[in-house]
């Protein structure tokens, strides 16, 4: 094992067993609510990653992909405190609390715990019905519930963790925000200002959602791609692989996804080896000077 795994050691299956990179079930599996049947599909493409060896699945409210989590898990046959999953709740989304949607989550995955509960973003509108300082204050409840074993968020900037920080105060140092999930890749190393730097000094783990934008969002052509394919020779790994590679190695736990095994397979397998440092500093400078925002534009304006 890498001395890159180990940042990320706290985060165990109830099992004991330290989690892998994550398998999203959003972005290309997300599923419109007005389609009622389940994605087979989705569940197949589940129950494979698990036979890889992933043991962490992301989900999401917003996704409406619970009910492939839960006929995965039970198709699977993995024992639940195997597996790490995450889920988050949206804000705004409807009149629903965050209770409501753990509640109905648990039923749908076909579990009495989830590993990790994240508000999704900090967007609350005016007339939510329900507010930041509420949905903080419930998923405390459902850690001390033990409906959740972990608490987080994700799309947080420093100025929203710091509203949270205030509140977790009155519950003690086991109820702050362990978890901010956002978008990073080599085009976008800070999602917010500072927000890497913030949340390290605060021993809140990041993950990366999007981890792969530069190859599969941004078109193949791009400088950073024709910097890699040196490396690609030099460590006998694609593209795809030195992208997750370079993510754990800024001590940041990525979320991906493929509809093919292939390219799962080869995501878990970036541990044999170690970019230097003028490498990860290569990649830092061709990223900053090739900026791309996939999600959450208005932090371009806003943060
Ligand atoms: N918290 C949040 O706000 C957000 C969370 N997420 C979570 O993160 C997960 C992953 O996000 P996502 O943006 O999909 O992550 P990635 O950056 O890993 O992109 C995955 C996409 O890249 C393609 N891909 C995979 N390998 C390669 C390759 N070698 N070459 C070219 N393309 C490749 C896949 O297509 P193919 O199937 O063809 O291989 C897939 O469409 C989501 O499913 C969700 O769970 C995502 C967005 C926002
Ligand atoms: O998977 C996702 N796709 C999205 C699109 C917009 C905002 C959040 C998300 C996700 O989490």
């Amino acid at each position: 094992m890498t001395t890159a795994k180990l940042f990320y050691d706290a985060f165990k299956t109830k099992s004991g067993k330290t989690i892998t990179i994550g398998t999203g079930t959003g972005t290309k599996w997300k599923r419109n609510p007005a389609d009622k049947q389940i994605n087979q599909e989705l569940v197949d493409q589940i129950v494979s990653t698990i036979n890889l060896g992933f043991n962490h699945i992301d989900t999401a409210q917003v996704y409406n992909t619970h009910e492939e989590v839960g006929a995965a898990l039970k198709k699977s046959g993995i024992a639940r405190e195997d597996l790490w999953i995450t889920d988050k709740y949206c804000p705004g989304r409807s009149d629903e609390t965050p209770t409501d949607i753990i509640d109905l989550a648990l039923e749908q995955f076909g579990t009495s715990y989830i590993d990790l509960f994240l508000i999704h973003h900090p967007f609350f509108d005016e007339d939510n019905s329900v507010t930041l300082e509420q949905a903080w204050t419930e998923l405390i409840q459902a850690k001390k519930d033990g409906k959740v074993r972990e608490i987080g968020v994700s799309n947080f900037a420093s100025v929203h963790l710091e509203k949270l920080f205030a509140i977790s105060e009155k519950y003690g140092k086991e109820y702050v925000p362990r978890v901010n999930q956002i978008e990073f890749h080599p085009f976008l190393q800070n999602q917010s200002k500072d927000i890497v730097k913030y949340c390290h000094d605060h021993n809140i783990l990041v993950e990366a959602y999007s981890p792969l934008a530069p190859l599969s969002r941004v078109g193949n052509n791009n400088p950073l791609i024709q910097y890699l394919k040196p490396l690609e020779e030099k460590y006998g790994k694609t593209a795809s692989q030195i992208l997750l590679r370079y993510t754990l190695q800024k001590q940041i736990l990525p979320i991906t996804t493929s509809s093919q095994q292939s390219r799962m397979k080869q995501s878990l397998n970036i541990y044999d080896f170690e970019l230097n440092d003028a490498e990860i500093n290569e990649i830092d400078t061709i990223g900053q000077a090739n900026p791309y925002r996939a999600f959450f534009k208005q932090y371009d304006h806003v943060l």
